[in-house]
C-alpha cells in the first residue's frame, strides 16, 4: 500500500512563490541527477591543505590551450619540400669584389706579420745562435737514445725486474736488442750521410752552405729551445678584429636591453636566429639575423652605438641595417677595420672617364669600400651638414661629374665666399662667390631666371611631345643632345643656400620661386644641387626639403637637423647622421633616394684633382663647341631656336623657293612658342643676320592666276647653313 502524501497548504514546499524562489544546492542537485549521494561530494574547502587559508591563491599559469591550427605539416613528402641549398661557393668567393677584399685582407695581415717579425730579427738571430748549439747536442743525445731503443718497452722490463721475472725480462730485452740493432745501422748511415754531405757542401758554392745553414740552424734552435720559450714573438692582433660569431651577435643584441629581445631570448635562445651562416662579405663579416617576433630591425639600427659597445668595437666598424625579407630581419656588417681607417679607392672619374648625366656615375663608397653610383638627370639634390662635414666636397664632386658631360650647362653660386668652386670657373656659364648683398641679389636673380627658363622649357617640351619626340613629356637623351632644342641638361648649384634664404630682402621670394623650380624643373632637364649648413625652417623652407628627391645628410648636430635633410622620422627609423664626427669623418653621410638608404662616403677630390678633371672637361667642351665664353656670362632669356635649321626642316619638299607666309605657317606648327603668329615681315627681319638668304619676290600660279609674294630660295638657305657650319655653328 502506498501512502499518498497529504497536501498541506501550510507546508512551505507547497507554496508556489517560495518554490520558485528556492535556493538550490547545485552540488546536491547535480549529484542527484547523476544518481550519486551528495554526501560523497567532498567540499573542496574541507579537502584543503590545513596550512592554506581561505585567501590562498593558486598562481600556477593556466595550461596552454590546444593549438588552433596544426603547427607543422609532417605529411608533406620530402620530395615536395623546398630545400634551401647552400651555395657551392661561399658568398665572398662569388664576386670579384669578395676576392679582392679577401686578398687585400690576407695580404694586409701577412704584411703586418712580416713587418712585425722583421723588426725583431736581431732578437730572433741572437736566440737562434744561443739555442742552436744546445739543439745540436740535444739532437745527438736524442739520436743515440733512440738507437738504443731503451724507451720502447722500458716500463714492461722494469716491472718484470721488480717482480723478479727473469724470463719475461730476457724476452723483452731481446726484443729491444733486435730493435736497436737496425736502429744503430740507420744512425750510422745518417751520420755517414751527414759527414758526406758536409764534405760535398765544403766544395759547393757558398750559397749552398748558406742555404744548408739557413735550414739546419733554425731546426737545431727549435730542438734546443725549452718548450716554454719561443724564439719568435707571438703576433697578437687581439682587439684589431674579432670574427663575428652567432654567440657574439646574440650577446650584443641582448646587451641592448630591449625587453622585446631579452624576454623571448631568456625563454629560448633561438628566438634570435640566423637564416644564413655568418660569412665574409668584402672586408668584414655579415650576419643576417632574424630578430624575435615583433622586433623591427630599425629599432636595433637606432641603437648602433650600444651595439658597437657590446661588440667592443669602434662605432664606424659596426654597420647594422634592415635586410630584405621582412621588417624583423637585420643585416649586421662588421668591418675588419673602422671605416675611417680604411683606404678609399681612387675616384674612377679621376681616370680618363666620361659621364653621361642620363646614366649613373661613381660618387660614393660604402663602409665595405664598394664603389656606389649617383644620378643627376631628373633629380634634385639636397646636401646638408655642419661645418667640416664634407658637404661642399660632395657638391663639388657632383658638379665635376656633370662637367664631364659636355652637353651640360652649369651655373652656380657659392655663398660662403671662400672659392671652393673657383677651380670650375672656366666651365661655368654663370658663377658667383660671396655673401655680400650684391652676390645674394645676383643669386636671387638667377633663381628668377631659372623659373622663367622652366617656363620656356615646358613650352619646348610640349612642342617636342606633339612631334612624338618627348614621349613622357620629359627631356630625352636625344633632345638633350639636339643642338638648338634648348633642352640640354642645366645644372644649377648653390652652396650655403641658407645665406640666401635668411636674407631679409631676397630670402622669402627666393624660397618660393625655388620651390616652383624644383617642382617644374625635374622633367625639363633642370637639375638643382643645394648645399646647406643649418637646416631649420628659416634656412631651408620646408617646401624645398619636401620636393627634393635625393638627399645627403653629412654630420649634423641633432635630430631636427637630421630630419630636415633626410625627411621626417628618419632619425627615429635609425638613419642618424649624428653618429658622424665632423672633420674626422668628413665625407661620410646618410644618402637617401639612391636605392637603399645607407651610410656612404663621397669620393675625395682635392683642388688639384678637381683641376685635372676641369682640364679634361674643358677639352671635351671645346671639341663639342659648348665651352662658355668667359667674357659673356649672360643668361639666355630668348627662347632657343635655330631659324635656319628649322626652315630647312619644314621646307616644302621639292620646291626651289617658298613664300614667307607659307614658311611662317609651317614654322608656327613646328615651334608655336617661338614662331606662333609670325608674319612674312617678321621672318624677313629674323633673316637679316643671315645675308646669304635674300628675301625676293616669288611668283606662283594660283587657280590659273600669277601671284607674287615675298619669299626665299632653297639655294640661299642651303648656302647660309653651309656657311654657318663652316664657321663652327656659331649662330
Ligand atoms: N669625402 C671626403 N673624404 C675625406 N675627406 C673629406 C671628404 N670630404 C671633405 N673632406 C675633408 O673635410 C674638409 C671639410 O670639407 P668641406 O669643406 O666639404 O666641409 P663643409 O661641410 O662644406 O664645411 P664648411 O661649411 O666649413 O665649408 C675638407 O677640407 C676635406 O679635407
Amino acid at each position: 500500500m502506498t501512502t499518498e502524501p497529504i497536501y498541506d497548504p501550510d507546508d512551505p514546499r507547497n507554496d508556489p512563490d517560495l518554490v520558485e524562489a528556492a535556493v538550490v544546492d547545485l552540488t546536491a542537485e547535480r549529484a542527484r541527477r547523476a544518481g550519486r549521494d551528495p554526501a560523497d561530494d567532498v567540499d573542496p574547502v574541507d579537502d584543503a591543505d590545513p596550512d592554506e587559508d581561505q585567501e590562498s591563491y593558486d598562481d600556477t599559469p593556466p595550461a596552454d590551450g590546444g593549438p588552433v591550427d596544426r603547427t607543422d605539416t609532417p605529411e608533406v613528402p620530402h620530395s615536395a619540400r623546398r630545400v634551401e641549398r647552400r651555395p657551392i661557393l661561399a658568398e665572398w668567393a662569388r664576386s670579384w669584389r669578395g676576392w679582392k677584399a679577401a686578398a687585400r685582407h690576407t695580404a694586409g695581415n701577412a704584411g703586418y706579420a712580416v713587418a712585425y717579425h722583421a723588426v725583431r730579427t736581431p732578437k730572433y738571430a741572437a736566440k737562434t745562435a744561443y739555442y742552436a748549439p744546445v739543439g745540436l747536442f740535444t739532437g745527438i743525445g736524442r739520436a743515440f737514445h733512440w738507437a738504443t731503443a731503451e724507451e720502447g718497452n722500458w716500463t714492461l722490463r722494469q716491472s718484470a725486474a721488480n717482480r723478479g721475472d727473469a724470463e719475461t725480462w730476457l724476452k723483452l730485452d731481446a726484443r729491444r736488442q733486435r730493435q736497436a740493432s737496425w736502429r744503430w745501422w740507420v744512425l750510422a748511415a745518417s751520420g755517414a750521410g751527414t759527414a758526406a754531405g758536409s764534405v760535398v757542401l765544403a766544395f759547393e758554392p757558398v750559397w749552398w752552405r748558406l742555404l744548408a745553414t739557413g735550414i739546419l740552424v733554425p731546426v737545431l734552435a727549435r730542438t734546443g729551445r725549452p718548450d716554454d720559450k719561443r724564439i719568435t714573438d707571438r703576433v697578437t692582433d687581439g682587439g684589431r678584429y674579432r670574427k663575428l660569431t652567432a654567440e657574439l651577435v646574440r650577446r650584443a643584441l641582448t646587451s641592448l636591453q630591449m625587453p622585446a629581445i631579452n624576454g623571448p631570448v631568456a625563454k629560448d635562445p633561438k628566438a634570435i636566429s640566423f637564416p644564413h651562416d655568418i660569412h665574409r662579405d668584402g672586408p668584414g663579416h655579415l650576419a643576417i639575423v632574424d630578430l624575435p617576433y615583433g622586433v623591427e630591425a630599425t629599432e636595433v639600427c637606432a641603437r648602433r652605438g650600444k651595439l658597437a659597445s657590446a661588440l667592443r668595437l669602434p662605432l664606424d666598424q659596426v654597420w647594422p641595417e634592415p635586410a630584405p625579407g621582412h621588417t624583423g630581419r637585420l643585416a649586421l656588417w662588421v668591418g675588419y677595420e673602422p671605416a675611417s681607417q680604411m683606404r678609399q679607392p681612387v675616384w674612377p672619374l679621376m681616370r680618363d672617364a666620361k659621364v653621361d648625366v642620363f646614366h649613373p656615375f661613381p660618387l660614393f663608397t660604402n663602409p665595405r669600400m664598394d664603389v656606389l653610383t649617383a644620378e643627376l638627370m631628373f633629380r634634385n639634390w639636397l646636401i646638408g651638414g655642419q661645418p667640416g662635414s664634407g658637404k661642399t666636397f660632395t657638391l663639388r664632386g657632383l658638379v665635376l661629374a656633370a662637367a664631364l658631360d659636355p652637353r651640360t650647362e652649369i651655373r652656380g653660386y657659392e655663398l660662403k665666399g671662400v672659392g671652393d668652386f673657383k677651380v670650375l670657373e672656366p666651365l661655368l656659364a654663370e658663377y658667383g662667390n660671396g655673401f655680400d648683398d650684391e652676390t645674394i641679389a645676383a643669386c636671387a636673380g638667377f633663381i628668377d631666371w631659372l623659373y622663367e627658363e622652366c617656363q620656356r622649357r615646358s613650352k619646348r617640351i610640349a612642342h617636342y611631345a606633339a612631334l612624338g619626340k618627348a614621349p613622357e613629356n620629359k627631356v630625352t637623351p636625344e633632345l638633350a643632345s639636339l643642338k638648338g632644342s634648348g633642352l640640354h641638361p642645366l645644372i644649377a648649384w648653390i652652396d650655403e643656400i641658407q645665406e640666401l634664404f635668411t636674407h631679409p630682402k631676397f630670402g622669402k621670394a627666393a624660397g618660393e620661386k625655388l620651390e616652383k623650380v624644383i617642382k617644374l624643373g625635374r622633367a625639363l632637364g633642370v637639375i638643382l644641387l643645394l648645399g646647406t649648413q643649418i637646416p631649420d625652417a628659416n634656412s631651408l623652407p620646408p617646401g624645398i626639403t619636401r620636393n627634393v628627391n635625393t638627399r645627403v645628410c653629412h654630420s649634423v648636430a641633432d635630430q631636427t637637423a637630421n630630419d630636415m635633410v633626410l625627411g621626417t622620422s628618419m632619425y627615429r627609423r635609425g638613419f642618424r647622421a649624428t653618429v658622424f664626427k665632423p672633420v674626422d669623418e668628413a665625407g661620410w653621410g646618410i644618402v637617401a633616394g639612391l636605392g637603399k638608404t645607407e651610410a656612404r662616403r663621397s669620393f675625395y677630390a682635392d683642388t688639384n684633382d678637381a683641376a685635372k678633371i676641369v682640364a679634361r672637361a674643358v677639352a671635351m667642351r671645346v671639341k663639342a663647341g659648348t665651352l662658355p665664353d668667359p667674357d659673356t656670362q649672360t643668361r639666355d632669356t630668348a627662347p632657343a631656336f635655330d631659324l635656319l635649321g628649322d626652315l630647312a626642316r619644314i621646307w616644302p619638299a621639292g620646291d626651289k623657293s617658298a613664300w614667307n607666309e607659307t614658311l611662317c605657317a609651317q614654322l608656327g606648327q613646328l615651334r608655336p612658342e617661338v614662331y606662333g603668329g609670325w608674319e612674312s615681315a617678321q621672318l624677313t627681319a629674323a633673316l637679316k643676320p643671315h645675308p646669304a638668304v635674300k628675301v625676293i619676290d616669288v611668283g606662283r600660279r594660283i587657280e590659273g592666276k600669277a601671284v607674287t609674294r615675298r619669299g626665299i630660295s632653297r639655294t640661299d638657305l642651303d648656302a647660309a647653313i653651309a656657311d654657318r657650319n663652316r664657321r663652327g655653328g656659331s649662330d
